[in-house]
């Protein structure tokens, strides 16, 4: 496909993803629909499109319209580039640029890519961070990997990886985080990865892992497993009995697969027997969220976002941490973890909880923006003192 070719097919799915699509299924389509197309020109729309969606405020402005064409054309001139050149019309190209296509320059929440009703939390919640995490949120997101250093040591991982064309290195903000600096996209297909020597993990993830009390011996609970990313780090950081929960079992199917792979035992538990489990040393709480810390990888959960969908987020989080405190031994640990931004869903719950629950004390609390690399994060660690 031609590069205008590429921009034309960009606009096609935007346009669906603009109607209500999910931005991966309006991808698939496309695919199966576009057999011509090589995986460099999926790779290549797949950008332009994820690039849309996270700029879709600013560069709907700069493009004239919030419609697929005013998106692709909003990204070109971001990019200072002259649209004209490839908007010709010519073979698959998008039709000529017309008076329509004439942009402004973003302002206010626009220009920062942000819904307008959020600002005020984001920035009461970020403070002197708060600009630049706002435009980091704009941009791509780095490809971390977690080391299974249950199987081997993260420099032999990096040369495992060197073989097979994948470069990668060590990365501060966990001791089994790898930057991947070369030829991500063959991480799948690598042997690395399919025999479970490294997992797709970002860094701030395992960041979280890192803040926990884990040791030898212990009885832990993932109780939001979902896909089982935090449990299988669990695994790896110590050798514990691990048990899975999530509210929603099928979250979890793949886990028994992934952890067969990464050399994990993990139990899959249901809601009806936690408390005939209970008690357990430690228990992880990573809650569903706005999701904003991880806006970069997830682009259009920003825009579906409202604010009575964070009051219910905030409502189930508190839940969560009561059900789940519910369930730890007296001298044990309660991890609360959001890959959020927003006070609300972070040391708000965590004061809210302490200030309403007797028996417990903070360990401690760490709050991660992109500015430390990875996605935003927050993690608290509570003891059970009675
Ligand atoms: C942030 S995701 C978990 C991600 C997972 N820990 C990982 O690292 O891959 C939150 C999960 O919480 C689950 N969940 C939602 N409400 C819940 C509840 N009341 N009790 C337990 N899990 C819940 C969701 O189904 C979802 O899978």
């Amino acid at each position: 496909m031609t590069p205008a070719a590429r921009l034309s097919a960009a606009i096609s799915i935007l346009d669906r993803i603009l109607a209500g699509a999910p931005a991966e299924q309006a991808l698939t389509n496309w695919s199966r629909a576009s057999r011509f197309a090589g995986s460099g020109d999926r790779n290549a729309i797949r950008d332009l499109v994820f690039d849309a969606i996270r700029c879709r405020r600013s560069f709907a402005a700069l493009g004239g319209g919030e419609t697929g064409r005013g998106l692709i054309l909003g990204g070109l001139r971001a990019a200072g580039l002259d649209p004209a050149l490839l908007f010709t019309g010519e073979g698959h190209a998008p039709a000529p640029l017309t008076e329509a296509d004439t942009g402004q320059p973003p302002e206010g929440a626009a220009a920062l890519d942000l819904p307008d009703w959020l600002l005020p939390d984001l920035q009461a919640s970020l403070g002197a961070d708060f600009a630049a995490t706002a435009e980091a949120l704009r941009h791509r997101a780095p490809v971390f990997l977690r080391v299974n250093t249950a199987r081997i040591p993260p420099d032999a991982a990096c040369a495992a990886l060197a073989d097979e064309g994948i470069t990668a290195e060590p990365h501060p903000l966990a001791a089994t985080a790898l930057l991947v600096t070369g030829n991500a996209r063959k991480v799948q297909a690598s042997t690395a990865y399919t025999s479970g020597l490294v997992e797709l993990q970002d860094a701030a993830s395992q960041a979280v892992i890192a803040a926990l009390p884990l040791s030898n011996g212990m009885k832990v609970l993932d109780y939001c497993a979902g896909g089982g990313g935090k449990s299988l780090a669990m695994a790896a950081a110590a050798k514990v009995a691990l048990y899975a929960h999530d509210a929603d079992p099928r979250r979890m199917r793949d886990l028994p697969d992934r952890a067969k792979r990464a050399g994990a035992r993990v139990t899959l538990i249901e809601t009806a027997d936690l408390s005939r489990q209970a008690p357990f040393d430690l228990v992880l709480t990573d809650v569903p969220c706005s999701g904003s810390g991880s806006w970069r990888r997830a682009p259009e959960a920003k825009w579906l976002l409202t604010r009575a969908r964070l009051d219910a987020l905030c409502a189930i989080q508190a839940e969560i941490l009561q059900n789940a405190a519910r369930l730890v031994r007296p001298g044990g640990w309660l991890g609360y973890a959001t890959c959020s931004l927003l006070q609300a869903e972070n040391g708000a719950q965590i004061d809210r909880f302490c200030a309403g629950t007797a028996g417990w004390r903070e360990v401690s609390r760490r709050s991660l923006t992109p500015q430390d690399g990875g996605d935003g994060f927050f993690i608290a660690v509570l003891q059970r003192i009675s």
